[in-house]
């Protein structure tokens, strides 16, 4: 069957992608193999942070005597509800995307994994289809690391389907996921060990804000263990049993489940990329030009698999480029997106641009705007003190070179921050505005009333 266009996969740019081709009268195919939505509706960000909200509720109910609230008896987590809330989630959201699909005439859903047989022609299970572009939206996996054949372990994808509470929950790995995933099952009950082969927590940020996070996790009882080498697991007497640091000075530490929350990888290997002009780099991800197209010229590549954004709204913002490119008069293109994010850890970590590490390095004179959380009054009023604010400003400029935000609603009051940025504005703006008493957001403007060399931040 020939299409004017067909896409794989049905994750965060897919779909969107689809219909707006429909909708200028395009024939479109669109491939999944899985499950409609991908990642982030399935197995990643709609459920986790489902969970972390059930984790937050637990959290503040066994904690709300220091705001004067006794909570009498005892506080139950009842994991099967919690997932039975998180599967409603998530089928609402598939539905509704399958409507979408489905109920479009000129969008055509295939179910299947798709294998590319030359720059123009996919097959899936044994039908060839042909289009003269093709999209790819394939998303990820998680990584596993060598040394965990001989031991059961789970991943983001199967510990959302465990229906009791982990005894005792070893993960590897702290980055988001992991972090993530420790902070609530510490909230829900488990004993939580989190170990990392680097020497912080959430290594791309500043040293400072690792630790930080480090100490509130060790505050609520998560044991962190760092630079921790040569991690090995086996299945023992019904436990699963960790090694850490090979021979040196070898550390044994015993669970009830085991985590791999060790990176991701491109689902890349065996879509048959070298039936084609595409091209991979050393990690299996699609090398892509700023308009998202890949070597071949026909071919563009979104989201996760293209290696230039590992988030739902960096795979969105991809649609929006290349949707811009075909049908809109301001192009949009990649070098135009700052980068941010947040862990939704509690209280959550923001992050936009550069931050110190970033700025040193790149040998650029600085400015630093900084406060604690705990010398911002509505952070007191809360009860939640914990974390900073950094804003970096270029001297010359006097633009907003980035923001890291770890405190109670950062991960919305760093959009301050990144509409600034995206206005292309000087810090002085955000400086001069009048924000609304009592919020964290007000201490922004006055942060940035006197910011210091970067050496003295
Ligand atoms: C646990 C976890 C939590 C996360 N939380 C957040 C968060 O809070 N915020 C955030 O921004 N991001 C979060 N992310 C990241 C986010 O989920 C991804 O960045 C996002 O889903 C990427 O979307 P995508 O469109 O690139 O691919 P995906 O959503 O992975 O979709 C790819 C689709 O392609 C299909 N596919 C793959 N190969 C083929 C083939 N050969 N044929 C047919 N179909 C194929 C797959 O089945 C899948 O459905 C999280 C990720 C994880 C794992
Ligand atoms: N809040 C969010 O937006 C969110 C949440 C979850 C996941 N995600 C996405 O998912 C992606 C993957 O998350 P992740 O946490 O798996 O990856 P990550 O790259 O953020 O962290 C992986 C960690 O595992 C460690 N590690 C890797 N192999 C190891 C080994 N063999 N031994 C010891 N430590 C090892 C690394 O040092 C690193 O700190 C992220 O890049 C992110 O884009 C986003």
């Amino acid at each position: 069957m020939k299409f004017d266009a067909i896409i794989i996969g049905t994750g965060q740019a897919g779909p969107s992608l689809a219909a707006s081709m429909a909708k200028h009268g395009w024939k479109v195919a669109i491939v999944e193999k899985g499950n409609l939505g991908g990642t982030c509706v399935n197995v990643g960000c709609t459920p986790t942070k489902a969970y972390v909200a059930s984790a937050r509720r637990a959290f503040i109910a066994k904690s709300s005597d220091k705001l004067g609230i006794e909570v009498q008896g005892n506080i139950r987590v009842n994991l099967k509800t919690i997932k039975n809330r998180k599967d409603k989630i998530i089928e609402d959201s598939r539905n509704g995307l399958g409507k979408m699909l489905e109920d479009n005439e000129n969008i055509h859903l295939i179910r299947g994994k798709a294998v590319f047989i030359d720059n123009n022609t996919i097959s899936v299970e044994g039908k060839t289809y042909t289009a003269n572009k093709i999209y790819i939206n394939v998303g990820g996996k998680p990584r596993i690391p060598d040394g965990f054949k001989d031991v059961e372990y789970l991943t983001n994808e199967s510990i959302l389907e465990l229906e009791e509470i982990p005894e005792h929950l070893i993960i590897v790995g702290g980055g988001y996921i992991g972090l993530e995933f420790g902070q609530m099952f510490r909230r829900f009950g488990s004993k939580v060990t989190i170990l990392d082969r680097g020497n912080q927590l959430l290594k791309k940020e500043d040293p400072e804000f690792g630790k930080a996070i480090q100490e509130i996790f060790e505050n609520e009882g998560i044991e962190v263990r760092l630079n921790s080498e040569c991690i090995t697991g086996a299945n023992k007497d019904g436990k699963v049993e960790v090694s850490v640091n090979c021979e040196e000075s070898e550390i044994k530490i015993r669970g009830s489940h085991l985590l791999l929350a060790s990176g991701r990888v491109p689902n890349t290997a065996d879509l048959g990329l070298e039936n084609t002009e595409v091209k991979l780099n050393e990690r299996g991800y699609i090398l892509v030009n700023d308009r998202l197209q890949t070597s071949a010229g026909n071919i563009w590549a979104l989201g996760d698999c293209n290696g230039e954004g590992a988030f739902t709204h960096t795979a969105y913002n991809d649609f929006q480029i290349v949707n811009s490119q075909l049908f809109e008069e301001k192009k949009r293109k990649l070098s135009d997106r700052f980068t941010c994010y947040a862990a939704f850890i509690d209280p959550p970590l923001a992050r936009v641009g550069m931050n110190a590490s970033d700025i040193e390095r790149a040998g650029i004179k600085a400015l630093v705007a900084s406060r604690p959380m705990k010398k911002i009054a509505r952070a007191k009023e809360m009860g939640e003190t914990q974390g900073m604010l950094k804003i970096y400003v270029e001297e010359e400029t006097k633009k907003i070179l980035g923001a890291t935000f770890l405190g109670t609603g950062a991960d919305e009051y760093i959009h301050t921050v990144i509409d600034q940025m995206y206005a292309g504005q000087e810090f002085t703006v955000i400086r001069d505005a009048v924000h609304i008493h009592p919020t964290v957001s007000e201490l922004i403007p006055t942060m940035l009333e006197n910011p210091k060399p970067i050496q003295a931040g």
